[in-house]
């Protein structure tokens, strides 16, 4: 890539497109361009296509999706299906088309087996039973890797999927109905400190294990995608390590410092038991995590003390 090469950013103002701006822009990438959902709606396929030619970028990278946590993707199963399958087909679609010469196509580790075995290699892909409370966006994440492989297998097109471990950071979301945990956790205990250090009542059991990563290394990661010719289709992009959502609990209350209870609402559910990432492929590319998840959960905090006036109360 040339520092002077178009580049759009799908979702560029979503939590990863604005951290993938933010890591381009560091990297002296000057001619970055996005467009919100109200400028340019991508379920709607002719608007889409239109764009891609009318901009001829160097490179798209696909940070557009509907996204949730555990509760909006269970309730949601069609929205999430439907929109990031129209979302992904229009754009990908479009960019062999117009013959845009590099894609990042983002999925999420939620596209691998429920009881896959663990840590999860990309291999796991498509040998057993989905979480059922994803799988709506889980396959239609899947359709996307499947859409990027062929596109390589059958046109060469240096196209490549990047699938995250659970992500968190800057322009995170803190609606307490849509979010993903830890964003949820860090609004929780510092909202119950302010109110006397009240109780904390968090959902599920507090047993399953997650591995999260600041969405800043995963930055870095689609601009090492873009940077290199990269030999497989699929590359898992995650920390290797995991922990408990009771000990995250305990990690984000004592970084918030709210001292109270710590209530588990077990109407809620838990998910997958363990989703935890074999990452020695995107190792070997040169690629690692760097920020740890206790200074990550730091610098999220005191992100959302500075900008927790702009996050509607619920
Ligand atoms: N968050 C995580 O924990 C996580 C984990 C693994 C993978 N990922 C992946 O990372 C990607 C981005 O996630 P995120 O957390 O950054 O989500 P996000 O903060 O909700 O951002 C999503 C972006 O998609 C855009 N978008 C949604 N519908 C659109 C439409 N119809 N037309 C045009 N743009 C549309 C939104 O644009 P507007 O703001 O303009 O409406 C928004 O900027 C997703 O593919 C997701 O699978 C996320
Ligand atoms: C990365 C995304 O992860 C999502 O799965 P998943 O890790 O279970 O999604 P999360 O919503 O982050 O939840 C992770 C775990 O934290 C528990 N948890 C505890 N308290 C809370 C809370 O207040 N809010 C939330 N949201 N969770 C909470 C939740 O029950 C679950 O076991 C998928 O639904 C998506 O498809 C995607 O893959």
């Amino acid at each position: 890539m040339e520092k002077s090469d178009k580049i759009y950013i799908a979702g560029h103002r979503g939590m990863v497109g604005s951290a993938v701006w933010r890591a381009l822009e560091a990297a002296g990438y000057s001619n970055l361009t996005g467009r919100s959902s109200s400028e340019l709606d991508l379920r709607d396929a002719r608007a889409t296509s239109a764009f891609i030619a009318d901009e001829q970028p160097a490179a798209i990278v696909d940070a557009a999706a509907r996204v949730g946590g555990i509760l909006a993707n269970s309730r949601n199963q069609y929205e999430f299906l439907l929109e990031n399958l129209r979302i992904q087909n229009n754009l990908i679609q479009a960019a062999h088309e117009a013959g845009v010469p590099k894609f990042v196509f983002l999925g999420s580790s939620c596209i691998y087996p429920k009881m896959a075995e663990q840590p999860i290699r990309e291999d796991a892909l498509l040998t057993g039973p989905l979480e059922p409370t994803n799988e709506g966006y889980a396959l239609a994440k899947i359709a996307g890797v499947r859409l990027i492989q062929a596109l390589r297998d059958q046109y060469n097109r240096d196209y490549v999927s990047l699938m995250p471990t659970n992500l968190y950071g800057p322009n995170d979301n803190f609606d307490l109905e849509t979010s993903h945990v830890l964003p949820a956790l860090i609004r929780k205990f510092h909202e119950a400190k302010q109110n006397d250090n009240a109780p904390v009542t968090l959902w599920g059991s507090g047993s399953p294990r997650r591995e999260f990563l600041h969405v800043d290394d995963l930055a870095r990661a689609v601009v090492h995608a873009l940077e290199n010719p990269l030999p497989d289709h699929l590359y898992n992009v995650g920390t290797g390590s995991d922990i408990t959502i009771k000990e995250l609990a305990r990690t984000v209350q004592r970084i918030v410092g709210h001292t109270g209870e710590i209530r588990w609402d077990t109407s809620k559910p838990d998910g997958t038991p363990r989703k935890l990432l074999d990452v020695s492929h995107i190792h070997a590319l040169g690629w690692k995590a760097e920020i740890g998840l206790e200074d990550g959960i730091k610098r999220a905090y005191e992100w959302y003390l500075e900008n927790s006036s702009s996050v509607k109360p619920q």
